[in-house]
């Protein structure tokens, strides 16, 4: 028992477990007495090494390694004992020595070093580690290495002191108490190493350790950066697609997106700031909530509620049963006063009656469909995404200028309003965005309309409809809101889908509160700008959102940190959206503008002497701009034919009409000359003709504006007129046909041939005519067989039977010359001509020789007419059905001649005519007598 056991008053077996070890080391003790020093053993002991080899020996046992592994570089014994050995040459050893003593001259030594390649190195190169392989000699044997000394011998071989304290620790027994480490040498000594506990200095790395077995020396585990990393990465990807897409939707050429691009560095090179410096404001200030929203409370709140009318399909919620207004709620005391409120609705109150109409069999509001129309800019898009995510709707958006395609464009109806997202957050109904309705074609608003009014299919069962084509129809009612948007709302497209809608037009936004929503974005980003310049700026947008913001960002860019009225005035950015309806640009050309209030804070340049100078040249310039970004010249300009003469002008002499007629000219000539030559170049010359109408008729009044209508109607007779033309020509016959032709009838024929087709013929019985008048009378049949001119019977919507002269009638100018009762007396004796015996032989062959001259449709014509005219001839009866005979005087006073009354006809003084019938409006008693 030794002292440390007496101490402790331990008692163990450690004799018998460690014998053989106890009994090698007590060996070793004879070998070398005590009074050697431990240093002078060890130096004996050890085996001299190279560099090479005392990396090695970390970890192998130092003689095997040597012996094994590097024949070539075995050192010499430094003793005979340990030559024998290990027979290592002593020149080496010294080798070794020197190459250990990194930076020590050694001016005995001039032995260059055998491999260069390893004592060159340079110093940061070397490995640093300590290792005391000689006490004696710790200059020659000190190595620094960076390798870890992992066999824990380096802390005992440090110094004579360090070993002396090494010592203390090692132990050649196990210690009683604590926790300890064995180690054992090259020799197979083996010594017991206190382990000191000093966790709380170093703390131990294990205790970091995370649940991957990885040291936690960071805060956050690296996997959780890295996706923090990943994710932020696919935000800013989907950020800068998403405003990608915006900017190609709005429009923007593709040079500035591609400049956009390169500037905001897409690729993910840039930074944070960088990105946030090159995103457009629209983006970054764009509302998120219900309260960022600048359009006008009415729109929004009328919005909102149309999208409420659906929560009881959507989201199954019952709707609460509104109390009746407070108008209907009192009592009216009279009928009238009701009818009255009744026929005169505001607008407002009409919409509010829609949000408050019942629902429909299947729970949805009468109206399927919202149409938002207004502007571009006012945030129209926005509103509608912003109050559907209020409602609680996952949004979903289509640009229906974009998905032209019908069946694309019902595939996305369809995906939108019928499927629901199983995915995340977005585990809400769908809400259908239609952006710029006005731009789809017509086939895509009848699918359109054909899912609004879709029929649920049992109804199709019940109604017998057979089960293949139930198939085939497998598309359920609509129970989805839809939002439509679009600029226009008259484009004809669209017109069945306004009756199917629930309408909201969006007004103006308002300017001060456009500012004040100006004032804020140009605060944060640090620009300066006073209220008025704001205003200024919303002026010359026209209220326009998107146009202000884009503007102060360009402004910002350019480095324009005071913004001030004179810039906004000077700029010509932010006016790429105005294009305004024909009926504007009318008012704007035909009033003058009002004087605009001098601003606090105004156009300090904008001096008194200079303003009319100033406010002329604007004006052009102004009305230049209007007309070009409008386009549609043609009609610009019919508008203002129409126009012109209705404006209250102070122009006694007309010059100002001449000079407007003369522009008018101009602009003609110019179009003819553009259509003829194909030389578009001069098109740019059209907006000067209102640019001059402006100058010579713009008054302060609100000018009343008619659209302009003349020149279809003026298309149309000529048209018209072209035909009947062209169908009077083909009927002529062609021996006169070839003639004439359209320009030498219209010119010189048609004006003289009423005139021609007038004789003055008496109104009296033909009969009665001298042969002069006869012979009038059959030119005329001759020259309207000719001219393949014709009476036809036309009934008035008043009944009354009227002729008509064809073709005249179509060419309506002419028609108005000849008077019915005329037209009447020329057909009247037309028919007895036709009718009469007595007319000439010759003038009869005369005649049939014409009418075999005209085209075969019109003498059947004729013979149809002449059949239901021509009166049967019946022999003339008495009172008492006795054939009666009446002796007339003959012309040469022979008398006695007996003749029919109906054959005699011409040939007396005295004939009468019996109408059947009777009329009580004209009577008189006429006796026989008086008539014989
Ligand atoms: N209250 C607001 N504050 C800031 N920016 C806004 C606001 N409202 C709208 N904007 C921005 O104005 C821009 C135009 O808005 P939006 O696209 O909704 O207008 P729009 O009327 O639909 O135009 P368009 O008819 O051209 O589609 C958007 O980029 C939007 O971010």
């Amino acid at each position: 028992m030794d002292e440390y056991d007496e101490m402790y008053g331990i008692e163990d077996d450690f004799e018998q477990q460690f014998a053989d070890e106890l009994e090698v080391m007590a060996e070793m003790d004879r070998e070398h007495p005590p009074g050697v020093k431990v240093s002078e053993f060890r130096n004996k002991k050890q085996i001299p090494q190279t560099f090479e080899e005392a990396i090695v020996s970390g970890d192998v046992p130092l003689g095997k390694s040597v012996n094994n592994q590097r024949p070539e570089s075995i050192s010499p014994p430094v003793c005979e004992e340990e030559e024998s050995l290990t027979p290592k040459p002593k020149k080496r050893r010294q080798d070794a020595v020197k190459k250990l003593q990194f930076g020590v001259e050694n001016s005995d030594d001039i032995t260059p070093p055998s491999s260069p390649e390893v004592y060159d190195r340079p110093a940061r190169d070397r490995p640093e580690f300590s290792l005391s392989l000689s006490p004696d000699r710790p200059a020659a044997t000190k190595i620094t290495t960076n390798l870890l000394d992992i066999s824990g011998l380096a802390a005992l071989q440090e110094s004579p002191r360090q070993v002396t304290t090494a010592r203390r620790h090692a132990q050649k027994r196990p210690p009683a108490i604590g926790d300890f480490i064995t180690v054992t040498d090259s020799m197979g000594n083996r010594v017991y190493l206190n382990k000191k506990e000093d966790e709380e200095k170093t703390p131990d790395p294990r205790a970091f350790r995370n649940s991957l077995n990885g040291l936690g020396l960071l805060a956050v585990p690296i996997e959780v950066l890295k996706e923090q990393i990943a994710e932020r990465r696919h935000r800013q990807v989907v950020e800068e697609s998403q405003r990608l897409t915006e900017l190609m939707n709005s429009g923007i050429s593709p040079e500035l997106l591609a400049e956009e691009q390169t500037d905001s560095g897409v690729d993910g090179d840039s930074g944070e700031d960088e990105g946030s410096s090159s995103r457009l404001w629209v983006d970054q200030f764009s509302p998120q909530h219900y309260t960022d929203l600048l359009s006008d409370d009415f729109t929004n709140r009328c919005l909102l509620k149309w999208l409420k009318l659906w929560d009881t399909v959507v989201f199954g919620r019952e709707r609460k049963p509104r109390s009746a207004p407070a108008d209907v709620r009192t009592n009216f005391t009279n009928a009238q006063n009701q009818n009255q409120s009744q026929r005169f609705k505001t607008k407002s109150q009409m919409t509010e009656e829609i949000l408050e109409a019942e629902l429909d069999q299947y729970k949805r509001p009468k109206f399927k469909v919202a149409l938002l129309s207004g502007p571009p800019g006012l945030g129209k898009t926005t509103l509608a995404h912003i109050i559907a995510k209020h409602a609680g709707y996952n949004v979903v958006e289509i640009n229906a200028s974009d998905d032209r395609s019908a069946e694309l464009f019902q595939k996305r109806i369809d995906t939108a309003t019928q499927m629901k997202s199983v995915l995340g957050a977005n585990e809400k109904p769908n809400c259908l965005i239609i952006d710029e309705i006005d731009g789809a074609p017509a086939a895509a608003i009848n699918i359109l309309l054909a899912t609004l009014n879709r029929k649920d299919s049992k109804e199709g069962e019940e109604s017998g409809v057979n089960a293949l084509k139930k198939k085939k129809k497998k598309q359920s009612v609509l129970l989805r809101p839809i939002i439509c948007i679009c600029n226009d709302l008259y484009v004809p497209a669209l017109r069945p889908l306004r009756q199917q809608a629930f309408l909201l037009a969006f007004p103006q936004t308002l300017p001060s509160r456009l500012a004040q929503r100006l004032a804020e974005i140009t605060r944060r980003q640090g620009m300066k700008a006073d209220t008025g310049t704001l205003m200024a700026l919303c002026e010359k947008t026209d209220n326009d959102i998107r146009s202000c913001i884009n503007t102060l960002q360009f402004l910002h860019r350019r480095g324009q940190k005071h913004l001030d009225q004179r810039s906004v005035n000077s700029i010509s950015v932010g006016l790429k959206d105005q294009n305004k309806g024909l009926f504007s640009v009318w008012q704007e050309i035909f009033q003058l503008p009002r004087l605009k209030r001098k601003r606090i804070g105004g156009d300090p340049f904008g001096g008194f002497d200079e303003a009319g100078l100033k406010d002329g040249t604007q004006r052009l310039q102004h009305i230049l701009h209007l007309v070009s970004s409008n386009g549609e010249h043609e009609k610009l300009t019919q508008g203002l034919y129409d126009n012109f003469l209705n404006m209250k002008l102070k122009d006694p002499g007309m010059l100002g009409v001449c000079s407007g007629l003369d522009w008018l000219c101009f602009t003609d000539l110019l179009n003819e000359c553009i259509l003829h030559g194909q030389n578009y170049s001069l098109m740019r010359y059209f907006p000067f003709l209102p640019a001059a109408f402006h100058h010579l008729y713009a008054a302060n009044s609100v000018p009343r504006i008619n659209y302009p209508h003349s020149h279809y109607e003026a298309f149309t007779k000529t048209q018209h007129t072209k035909n009947a033309l062209l169908a009077m020509l083909n009927e002529i016959p062609p021996a006169v046909q070839s003639r004439i032709s359209m320009s030498c009838l219209c010119l010189d024929i048609l004006s003289l041939l009423l005139e021609l087709i007038s004789p003055k013929l008496r109104p009296v019985n033909p009969q009665l005519y001298s042969t002069r008048e006869k012979q009038q009378l059959y030119d005329l049949i001759d020259t309207m067989i000719n001219y393949n001119l014709t009476y036809r019977q036309d009934r008035t919507p008043e009944g009354q039977y009227t002729y008509v002269l064809e073709p005249f009638v179509r060419l309506q100018s002419y028609q108005s010359k000849l008077s019915e009762s005329c037209i009447m007396f020329f057909y009247d004796a037309f028919v007895l001509c036709i009718q009469t015996e007595t007319v000439k032989k010759d003038q009869e062959e005369k005649k049939t020789e014409v009418k075999k001259q005209t085209s075969r449709n019109h003498q059947q014509r004729l013979e149809n007419i002449v059949k239901q005219t021509v009166v049967e001839s019946r022999p003339e009866l008495d009172f008492f059905g006795r054939l009666i005979s009446l002796l007339f005087a003959g012309e040469d006073g022979k008398g006695g001649g007996v003749v029919h009354i109906g054959k005699a006809v011409g040939n007396s003084d005295v004939w009468f005519r019996f109408n059947e019938g009777v009329s009580n409006a004209v009577r008189r008693n006429v006796y026989i007598r008086e008539l014989l």
